[in-house]
């Protein structure tokens, strides 16, 4: 791929039907219960990019067996009933924040010493609170000074019994430990500590481990998991949704410029909360439309507004490219957890939105944008596969919109661009 793409301005209205590659979220809980379950899994609609490839190559590190099929889109997982193969493994991950979480709480399940590590911005996303809460369930596990990998465990199985986690960092913390739990000798019981971010990411946790007949309680703003420990996973055949915070740029792209676009395979129930992306849409004009397993967007003329997006946070981007071209202010709130991620989001967005433009103050838990007069620009995407996707969008628009670095796309998404080129000509 190039060093940068100019993306073209729509010529014609905009009538375009996708979907996307499959949920990163899904296929990689699905590979971790896949992986430690009695029996065979098979996964269809897995996504095949950088944060599986990693975490299907560090399973087979650990000693699982995994074959993939299907352009990658259906493995088959061979798991281990709990019992980790290899004693001894180096895992590297990239930038992929679900692998480093979960792979190290499942790390600890195994006899012996694992390693984890990734790119140098995987030495400053944190990781403390998870070894913190499985350092009282009896593991041993250290990092680097800062509270960062690499991280190092020396396993010897979970004891089980209460740990208190911290969730205001990153919701992939208690979503790593429940992913474990069941194969702790005692049955666990979470506490979570302060508030909880991106709630709607745990409860997709719970859900897929049930898919696994897990058993487990939770009270209703999970405050409280209680996972029992001799009900381990059982294999089964599970078909993982379309992504949807990829569907997120498509949605937009309706929105922007006064389109239609229908995403199959995701609804207003999916296990995804990002699809509730849409209702952001609604409120600032669109119509959407949630059908049995579709969803369409249409665009119309947009108005600011003020919203909270603690619990979609990986769409974050995406509605604050879309603000551009609403009439009067946009204000985004409750986000502070997104400067942990790929890169400080909330950071690149305010810097890159003003290259467009556009007037942006930028508070510790979002940003308030008001659109200006549009300048052409070339749009740094900080190693930052959503920077590159949701900043794309502004170019269906404007001309001269240039992307630089769009191979950052290949952590979710390799066929973002070709898919995205397609729009409104086919
Ligand atoms: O559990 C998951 O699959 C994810 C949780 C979210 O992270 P945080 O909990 O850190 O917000 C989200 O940003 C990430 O892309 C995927
Ligand atoms: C934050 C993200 O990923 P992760 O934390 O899994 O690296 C993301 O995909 O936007």
């Amino acid at each position: 791929m190039s060093r940068k793409i100019e993306i073209m301005p729509l010529a014609g209205p905009l009538d375009a039907t996708i979907r996307p590659p499959g949920s990163k979220s899904l296929t990689n809980r699905a590979l971790i219960c896949a992986a430690l379950a009695s029996g065979q899994s098979i996964l269809t609609g897995a996504l095949d990019s950088e944060d599986t490839q990693v975490m299907i190559a560090s399973l087979r590190a650990l000693g699982i067996e995994i074959e993939s099929s299907e352009g990658g889109k259906c493995l088959s997982v061979q798991g281990c009933d709990g019992k980790l193969p290899r004693d001894r493994a180096e895992l590297y991950v990239e930038n992929s924040g679900t692998s480093m979480r979960f792979l190290t709480a499942l790390a600890t399940l195994g006899n012996g010493k694992y390693t984890l590590d990734g790119i140098a911005r995987m030495h400053e996303r944190p990781i403390a609170d998870l070894r913190d809460a499985l350092q009282q369930l009896g593991a041993e596990i250290s990092l680097s000074e800062t509270g960062c990998p690499p991280v190092v465990v020396t396993a010897k199985g979970l004891e089980g019994g209460v740990a208190q986690i911290r969730g205001d960092i990153s919701s992939q913390f208690l979503s790593g430990l429940m992913m474990a739990a069941p194969y702790a000798d005692e049955s666990v019981t979470i506490d979570v500590k302060g508030t909880l971010v991106s709630v709607p990411y745990v409860e997709m946790t719970k859900a897929v481990m049930e898919s696994f007949s897990a058993k487990l309680r939770a009270t209703s703003g999970y405050e409280q998991i209680v996972i029992e420990s001799n009900n381990p996973y059982q294999a089964t055949e599970y078909g993982i949704e379309p992504d949807a915070s990829a569907a997120s740029y498509f949605f937009a792209a309706a929105a922007v410029t006064g389109g239609k676009v229908e995403v199959q395979g995701l609804h207003e129930n999916s296990l995804q909360g990002d699809v509730k992306f849409c209702d952001c849409l609604a409120q600032m004009g669109c119509q959407v439309n949630y059908g049995s397993d579709c969803t369409v967007v249409q665009g119309s003329s947009l108005r600011g507004v003020d919203l909270d997006m603690n619990a979609i946070s990986d769409t974050m981007q995406t509605l604050a490219v879309v603000a551009l071209f609403a009439e009067g202010t946009t204000r985004i709130r409750n986000v502070a957890h997104v400067r942990h991620k790929e890169t400080d989001r909330i950071a690149a967005v305010a810097a890159e939105l003003r290259k467009l433009g556009a007037s942006v103050n930028e508070f510790e838990d979002g940003l308030e944008i008001t659109p200006g007069e549009f300048t052409p620009a070339e749009i740094a995407t900080y190693n930052d596969h959503r920077m590159a996707m949701s900043f794309a969008v502004a170019g269906l628009r404007q001309p001269s919109v240039v992307i630089l670095d769009p191979e950052c796309v290949n952590k979710t998404y390799p066929q973002f661009f070709a898919d995205f080129a397609a729009l409104g000509r086919g």
